[in-house]
């Protein structure tokens, strides 16, 4: 009989994730494996993966493990590697709080962007301390077909390049990643964000992923968008001292974001595990070479 390893499905506004708990970080996750686990037919399916280590297992995080005793060790659907997911970290705390390794109320998690700050509110939302954004300076345009747009260059841990259009159709089917340029704008790949207005403070997102397409909701991708969009409107809390908030709607749900005086971001939203099961390790270590 083969060995089977734990997994769970979880998401975040339809931001899917195929969860591996693996506390001391003895599971092969290659990038072939972990295409396999996110594919849709002949694996679980997810736009991305969350792998659960102690921070004190893995060589990325040890230096973070007296800060968050939990390392999110996350990757895209195609295997790659990426800084930070907005939704990902809610889904995450969702998991441990299930699991019994956190209670309500404040948890740390270590990632490659950094320690987030995590609040699973009562109320069934999750709150995370997202750091501040990045606004490097550079014109960038991404174009879809015959469209182009000039687009805001934000960073949140992860890259953004966030496009104000008339109509989220003019974005298409969005099957291939937008071109940009110049095309030394983004050396490792972007994320990139189309954009309207739905009222004041609010708006309404499509999001062609880095590593996963298109995809029905991205955390990280929402606080840019709030952040772009503030500017646009000229508001910047580090300036003015007011808290600016935003609602973003995405195709799987809504997002809250708040920009504080002192440049943080919070964002809040929901964060849902729907399943759990085993997997075959042998089919798992067929795609270990
Ligand atoms: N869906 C995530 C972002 C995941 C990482 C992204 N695809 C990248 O490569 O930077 C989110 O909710 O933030």
């Amino acid at each position: 009989m083969s060995t089977r390893i734990a997994f769970l499905k979880g998401h975040g506004t339809e931001n899917d994730f195929v969860i591996v708990p693996d506390p001391e970080n003895v599971i092969e996750l290659p990038p072939a494996a972990v295409a396999a686990l996110c594919d849709r037919r002949a694996g679980i399916g997810g736009d991305g993966l969350l792998h659960v280590v102690r921070s004190e297992a893995h060589p990325e995080a040890r230096h973070l493990a007296a800060e968050a005793e939990w390392f999110m060790d996350y990757r895209n659907a195609d295997g790659s590697i990426a800084e930070m997911c907005g939704n990902g970290v809610r889904v995450f705390a969702r998991y441990l709080q299930r699991a019994g390794h956190t209670g309500e109320g404040d948890l740390a998690v270590a990632t490659r962007g950094g320690v987030k700050t995590v609040h699973i509110d009562k109320d069934g939302g999750v709150t995370v301390g997202m750091g501040r954004a990045r606004l490097p300076e550079g014109d960038v345009t991404v174009s879809v077909g015959d469209h182009s747009w000039p687009a805001r260059n934000v960073n949140m841990g992860n890259p953004h390049a966030v496009a104000f259009v008339d109509d989220l159709a003019d974005a298409g089917s969005l099957n291939e990643a937008p071109p940009f340029s110049p095309a030394s704008a983004y050396p490792d790949g972007v994320n990139v964000e189309f954009v309207v207005d739905r009222g004041p403070r609010h708006v309404a997102m499509r999001v062609h992923e880095r590593g996963s397409g298109e995809t029905r909701s991205c955390g990280t991708g929402a606080c840019a968008v709030a952040v772009a969009t503030a500017r646009r409107d000229g508001a910047d809390p580090t300036v003015t001292g007011a808290p600016a908030t935003y609602t973003v709607d995405v195709p799987g749900g809504t997002l809250v974001i708040t920009e504080r005086p002192d440049g943080e971001i919070e964002m809040t939203g929901p964060a849902v595990i729907v399943a759990e099961g085993e997997l075959d390790a042998e089919w798992l270590e067929s795609f270990v070479r």
